[in-house]
């Protein structure tokens, strides 16, 4: 029988999908010690992003040969040594289309908490207070909204920022402005100068251990909101929280964190920040669509 074993949970109708189709589904998160000895037990390990498939465990794998297929249940691949793993013939596999439209809607939704304070005020309502006068926000009708990074989920920001009235601008790595994109495509520099509102949509860097730090803030619009739904790391959480002391920078939307769960107590406790736990890809459908994405990467591989 085929092992599956599901470490950082799956859908439900995906387990039952699998397991009426011939496959044993183990549903266990196992922290690395234990996952160490685990692995040899299984021909295809799902992961979402608590598990870190590294090169160690990699090797464990290979100790039985039985591991032949890694899934990441969404996009970032970052918490999987994937060249290390393709290298020694386990192959790496992602759901890339199932949840942009909830990162989307994320973002759009931390967008509207940072102009209108609805995050502060949800706490000190909480506390009993009354604070109407300190929450005087912004319209996000008007105002520029810059995107770093313009694939799948950048595409749905802007479809529904465009909607709610903003200018959308955007730049990405490869600098290639598509043919009849209704957005109009800048240089990184240019969109730290024009955006209002800057929202980040990229993969974790490889090569340096953020994008955006004290002197990028800098070149930014005194006032900036920042949003970063992509990666940890990608925003280093010092300078942001430097820059939200000083105003540079008016509030700020982190759904990502660069260790999670964050232990960055000046992060966390930042009444500037509207804070999620990496819940980009957490709902409902999203997950459905995962689940099915995993199951057709199943079946297919084992066909
Ligand atoms: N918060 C959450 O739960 C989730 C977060 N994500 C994150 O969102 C990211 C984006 O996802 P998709 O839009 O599906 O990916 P995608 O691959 O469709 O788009 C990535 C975009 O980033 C651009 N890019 C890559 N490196 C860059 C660089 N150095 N500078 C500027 N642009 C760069 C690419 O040109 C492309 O336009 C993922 O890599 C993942 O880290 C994805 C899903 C859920
Ligand atoms: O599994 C999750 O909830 C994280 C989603 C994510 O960050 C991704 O798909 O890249």
């Amino acid at each position: 029988m085929i092992r599956i074993l599901a470490a950082d949970g799956m859908e439900a109708s995906a387990i039952k999908n699998l397991e009426e189709s011939g496959f044993g589904v183990v549903n266990e998160h196992y922290e690395l010690p234990e996952l160490m000895e685990k692995i040899k037990e299984f021909d295809v390990v799902v992961v979402r992003s608590a598990t870190k498939i590294r090169e160690p465990l990699i090797d464990e794998a290979l100790k039985t040969g039985r591991l032949k297929l890694v899934i990441r249940g969404g996009v970032g691949v970052d918490n999987i040594d994937v060249k290390y793993a393709e290298e020694k013939g386990i192959s790496v596999r992602n759901t890339p289309n199932a949840s942009s439209a909830s990162v989307a809607e994320l973002a759009i939704g931390h967008m509207f908490n940072i102009a209108r304070h609805i995050h502060s005020a949800n706490v000190t309502m909480r506390e009993g207070k009354w604070n109407k006068k300190h929450y005087e926000g912004i319209e996000l009708s008007g105002k520029t909204l810059g995107l770093i990074g313009f694939g799948r989920i950048a595409k749905e920001v802007a479809k529904r920022a465009d909607a709610l009235g903003m200018k959308v601008i955007y730049t990405n790595r490869s600098g290639h402005k598509p043919e009849n994109d209704p957005f109009r495509y800048v240089t990184m520099e240019e969109l730290y100068k024009e955006a209002d509102f800057i929202s980040l949509h990229m993969p974790k860097l490889a090569d340096r251990p953020y994008l955006i730090g004290k002197e990028e803030i800098e070149k930014m619009k005194d006032g900036v909101y920042l949003v970063n739904t992509a990666r940890g790391g990608l925003i280093d959480e010092e300078a942001l929280c430097d820059a939200l002391d000083r105003g540079k920078v008016t509030a700020a939307a982190v759904d990502v964190f660069k260790e999670e769960p964050t232990k960055n107590e000046r992060i966390y406790t930042h009444e500037k920040i509207s804070l999620t736990p990496h819940t980009g890809a957490s709902t409902v459908e999203a997950q459905l669509r995962i689940g099915e994405e995993i199951i057709s990467i199943i079946k297919t591989f084992f066909a």
